[in-house]
């Protein structure tokens, strides 16, 4: 994806976006690699589809177009889904009973994909039920199709412009404010696992190693069991001495571990080169938060919340309407917290998938009786916990109002209210909402009008979106409190605990073990160590406005071809001026 200058304007209803080609192009014999060799020249789509969904049911359902992707567990194909006429991405997911840490891997990727509803989330759109309750091993999630992701977005343009990393990093931040007020903490945010529009759309996506924090659960145990892909490890992370470092004074840093510490004190003492110096074209504002998000001690970064009140999303960002989540309960997550068996897990898989697929059918006839007007997200009913033969337990969605007020009792840094207040719902949309049009997903070649995140389809129509509401199900019992190694003051910063802190001895020889001395961990990738959560801190509750615009006058964009394991993709990218607005979210 290739994008130009952006220029702050106000929008205008004619002017295109972007001209495109696919972002994504594979072959028949990408196809045929991808799914087992067997060769699918001459033959129809048909045999495709019964090819890629084996027996399931749904393969009538979907139109298979091609290969997207490939990781490490599963086949992404895009798709037409012929009931919406929607394209769709459909992860398939092989062999889900190889390893139970996989199947775990893929429940909680379901489960917290089906909680957190952002607009800078990836959206499941279905989980196909699998033809028997007993007796299956692939899976099959659809997605909300993205043309691209981060990485491919940064390889192929050279020329992104200081709008365009704003408004990036406004969106994971916004994101990130969302997960962390959940409680839930991604762990592998990497680029790849940022998908990318030609619009500038980002949606985080891959939720695979992500954890949900609970107040009863020593962090030793979440940063064990943390490692995240190599380039993209906290310092604290490669060295394994994470909460065993103090400050004696200002500028002597103390490791306790011993392997970090002498690792360490063996290298040279350099000077930092200053940001400024090291880009001199960037925004100065940029820098500096650069400098407080890359800070060496950990309680000195800001939180995500933090991050957007920086100066450097002045007029971008306003705090007081970027949504927040409700926590997500210990009942979802009980299966990480104790032995499962493949039989337990694959049961948990079938009820979550149920639960899903009955959200769906609500949302789809919600969809039929509105005449495909309105886009409906159901609010989430959870009917059991996430426990072997549990106890069943019925939730709702919290009003806003309540969840409000628990969120300021348990986060202490809570500014303002949620985000399902009458502004979100109500206000007058932006300036900029008669000029709007659909966001229409681009075709090769094909110019399409200004982009609207869907977001603003609520804002539109007034109409009650669920979405404004946090999701989750059950309140915490008691407000979540640290009982770790950090916590957040009411300033924001994280403070030490003392006695935890020491806690963390007996995991040195394990840390060291992982992260400095394992040569096994591969190169490029996110170890599961251990599947215990962990608790870590919490952004605060807000709501969400932005109401400036960001104009992109977009250029070229680069042909890049990438590979996936085998599998090549080419991203075409040819842009038009671009436009998009710097929306209110709901
Ligand atoms: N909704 C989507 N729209 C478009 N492309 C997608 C979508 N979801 C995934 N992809 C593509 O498929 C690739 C693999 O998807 P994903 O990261 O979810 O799989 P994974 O097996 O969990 O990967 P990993 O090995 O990184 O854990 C992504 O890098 C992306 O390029």
């Amino acid at each position: 994806m290739h994008i130009g200058t952006p220029t702050r304007t106000s929008p205008t209803s004619e002017s295109p976006i972007l001209k495109m080609d696919d972002a994504h192009k594979a072959t028949t014999s990408n196809f045929t690699r991808a799914f087992g060799g067997r060769s699918f020249t001459g033959i129809t789509m048909g045999s495709m589809e019964m090819e890629f969904f084996s027996d399931y049911g749904d393969v009538s359902r979907y139109k298979i177009q091609e290969v997207i992707g490939k990781g490490s567990y599963g086949v992404v194909c895009s798709a037409i889904d012929t009931h919406t006429g929607e394209k769709v991405a459909i992860k398939k997911i092989h062999d889900i009973f190889e390893h139970v840490s996989d199947a775990a891997r893929i429940l909680r990727e379901i489960k917290l994909l089906r909680l957190l509803r952002h607009p800078d989330i990836v959206e499941i759109k279905h989980v196909m039920l699998p033809p028997s309750r007993r007796d299956f091993k692939d899976i099959y999630v659809v997605f909300e199709l993205m043309e691209s992701d981060l990485h491919q977005v940064i390889k192929a343009n050279d020329d992104l412009t200081k709008e365009h990393y704003q408004f990036f990093l406004y969106q994971l931040l916004r994101a990130l404010k969302y997960i962390h007020t959940a409680n839930v903490y991604h762990r592998d945010l990497k680029p790849k696992n940022i998908l990318a529009n030609a619009n500038c759309k980002l949606k985080i996506c891959d939720f695979g190693l992500a954890r949900v924090a609970f107040n009863d659960t020593p962090t030793t145990v979440f940063w064990t069991d943390y490692v995240a892909t190599r380039w993209y490890r906290a310092p604290e992370l490669c060295g394994s001495f994470y909460s065993r470092f103090y400050f004696v004074s200002a500028d002597e840093l103390t490791v306790r571990n011993d392997k970090a510490r002498r690792y360490l004190t063996s290298m040279r003492k350099k000077q930092p080169i200053p940001f400024a110096q090291k880009f001199p074209n960037a925004d100065p504002l940029a820098l500096r938060l650069l400098e407080r998000l890359l800070a060496f001690d950990p309680k000195d970064r800001p939180t995500a919340e933090e991050a957007l009140a920086d100066p450097y999303f002045k007029g971008l960002s306003k705090i007081e309407r970027e949504p927040s989540c409700q926590p997500i309960t210990k009942m979802e997550f009980e299966f990480e917290r104790r032995r499962v068996t493949k039989e337990e897990i694959g049961e948990l898989i079938f009820r979550e998938i149920l639960d899903a697929v009955d959200q769906f059918k609500q949302q789809f006839s919600h969809l039929e009786e509105n005449g495909g007007k309105s886009y409906p997200i159901m609010p989430l009913e959870r009917k059991h916990a996430s426990l072997p033969r549990s106890t069943m337990v019925h939730s709702n969605m919290v009003p806003s109002k309540e969840q409000s007020n628990i969120a300021s009792c348990i986060n202490r840094q809570t500014t303002g209210e949620f985000n399902n207040n009458s502004r979100d719902t109500e206000s007058p949309a932006p300036r900029s909402i008669p000029g709007l049009q659909k966001f229409s997903q681009a075709k090769p070649g094909k110019v399409v009008g200004p982009v609207i995140p869907y977001e603003y389809a609520s804002v539109v129509k007034g109409t009650y979106d669920p979405r404004t509401f946090m999701r989750g199900s059950v309140l915490p019992s008691q407000p979540i409190l640290p009982t770790n190694h950090y916590q957040r003051s009411t300033s924001g910063k994280q403070e030490r605990s003392a006695t935890e802190a020491d806690k963390g001895v007996s995991l040195q020889s394990k840390l060291a073990q992982q992260c400095g001395v394992n040569a096994k961990i591969a190169p490029d990738t996110a170890i599961n160590i251990d599947t215990n959560p962990f608790f870590m801190t919490r952004a605060g509750v807000n709501k969400i406005e932005q109401d400036d615009r960001i104009a992109i006058e977009t250029k070229l964009l680069q042909s890049k071809a990438h590979q996936y394991g085998g599998i090549s993709t080419t991203a075409h990218r040819k842009v038009g001026p671009v436009q998009y607005g710097m929306t209110r979210l709901f």
